[in-house]
């Protein structure tokens, strides 16, 4: 029996899409999950179980009122069918029964007590994250949301937690590990959803409310897929050396970048039928280490430097007998960690400039076919063709406080430059 959207069900997913998101920032994730006991797992699955709803139901409204008719497109209500559902399991999830004075502990967890301590100790504040002034979607901080919900409080870890909280800790991560997979295919729904748009309006581009759309839509996935990930892999995973969570507090850029130039040039020799793709040169100091999720920088270097290797092979020619080799060089400053990838891969016309951050241009002929289930994971293109490559990248580098430009000169090639924040202390962006 499929699944459907009732209206009691409505009703709730609409009171819940009145409050504001909560953003976090990396070093909140970081601060909260350092050694986390029963007790302060428990905090954090309170606080999702109010956050990730709250998230869900923004996005059900959205995809309920897009511009055009966008949000008749089957496979876009496939899509909104999957948050609404996942919202209803979260908030039907039982809560579990606490003894009165760890409630009170709970609730009262950053109140002072009678001798002037608190029970809890509030994480650092965030700070607004500067390179999205202006955006659509902005964090909300403390500065425009002043009676935003604490998540990461902190409790006092010396306190006896009642088997019953233990129980719903591993009741809630097995919720969400199902909600995760659930949504795994939501990238390339979406994008067949914005195909069959195309097709019925018969359009080639979509316009800009749509890209913003699918900007804060996709923004707005990996903030809770973050939020998912950090606590599924607190709660279930043995915590690894470096790691807090999927947080990797000592990411070697080169290590990644070593590893995202083997991947990118290994699918560039498979799909050009090559001997040898273009070399990458790498200029990195090796004890370059910055607290970063190595999941999101892999992605980026491997999206662009599949892009430059890309245009380098089209530009000079598959039977070349050499190529040009495109250059990677890593700077560390105080503020980022900037990443700048340099192919002689001739360049993109400034008219077309803009349309390389907007979802599905691509100058690949045919678009392969987007059978949501050729990949269940996330969106991997073998070489190209679906045109998310760079807007979904500049999107995982603002998540963080980073961001991602690209300079192109037509006739020689084109640069692209990564951000990275390594302060760490933006919030996420939402809306
Ligand atoms: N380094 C580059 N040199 C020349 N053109 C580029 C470069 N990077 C991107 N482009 C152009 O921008 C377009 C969009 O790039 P994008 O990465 O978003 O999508 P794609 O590579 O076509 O597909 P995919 O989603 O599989 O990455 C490309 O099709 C290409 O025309």
């Amino acid at each position: 029996m499929s699944w459907r959207l009732s209206d009691k069900l409505a009703e709730k997913i609409n009171h819940y899409s009145s409050f504001p998101a909560t953003a976090v920032s990396l070093r909140q994730m970081v601060q909260f999950g350092q050694h986390p006991s029963g007790g302060t797992l428990f905090r954090g699955a309170q606080f999702l179980s109010e956050e990730l709803p709250i998230r869900l139901a923004h996005r059900v409204k959205e995809l309920n009122n897009l511009p055009d008719g966008l949000s008749e497109m089957p496979s876009i209500q496939k899509v909104r069918n999957w948050y609404a559902q996942s919202f209803e399991e979260l908030t039907e999830l039982p809560r579990p029964k606490i003894p009165i004075e760890l409630r009170e502990l709970l609730i009262n967890a950053n109140r002072k007590k009678s001798n002037g301590e608190r029970n809890g100790k509030v994480l650092l504040e965030n700070t607004e994250n500067p390179s999205l002034a202006g955006e659509d979607y902005r964090p909300i901080t403390r500065k425009n949301h002043l009676n935003s919900r604490r998540y990461f409080v902190l409790l006092d870890d010396s306190l006896k937690w009642s088997p019953e909280i233990y129980e719903y800790n591993k009741k809630f991560t097995k919720c969400l590990s199902i909600i995760k997979r659930r949504h795994d295919p939501v990238v390339t729904t979406v994008a067949q959803g914005i195909n069959e748009y195309k097709h019925s309006r018969q359009r080639m581009q979509i316009d800009s409310s749509i890209q913003s759309f699918l900007d804060r839509f996709y923004m707005s996935r990996i903030g809770i897929r973050m939020l998912i990930g950090q606590h599924i892999a607190l709660n279930e995973e043995p915590s690894r050396g470096d790691y807090v969570g999927i947080i990797c507090t000592k990411t070697n850029v080169r290590e990644l970048a070593q590893e995202a130039i083997e991947n990118a040039r290994f699918i560039c020799e498979d799909y050009y039928g090559l001997f040898d793709a273009p070399k990458v040169q790498l200029v990195c100091k090796p004890d370059l280490n910055f607290m970063y999720v190595p999941g999101h920088l892999s992605h980026m270097l491997f999206e662009t430097l599949k892009n430059s290797l890309r245009a380098v092979v089209e530009t000079h020619g598959s039977m070349a007998e050499e190529f040009p080799p495109v250059k990677l060089i890593v700077a560390e400053g105080k503020e980022d960690i900037t990443i700048k990838i340099s192919d002689e891969g001739g360049g993109i016309p400034r008219s077309a400039i803009p349309l390389v951050w907007t979802y599905m241009y691509t100058t690949v002929q045919s678009t392969p076919s987007l059978d949501p289930d050729f990949s269940k994971s996330d969106f991997k293109a073998p070489m190209a063709g679906f045109g998310y490559g760079l807007p979904l990248s500049r999107l995982y580098a603002r998540y963080f406080g980073g961001d991602l430009k690209l300079i192109s000169m037509e006739g020689y090639g084109t640069d692209v430059y990564l951000h990275l924040n390594r302060l760490s202390s933006t919030s996420e962006p939402l809306q």
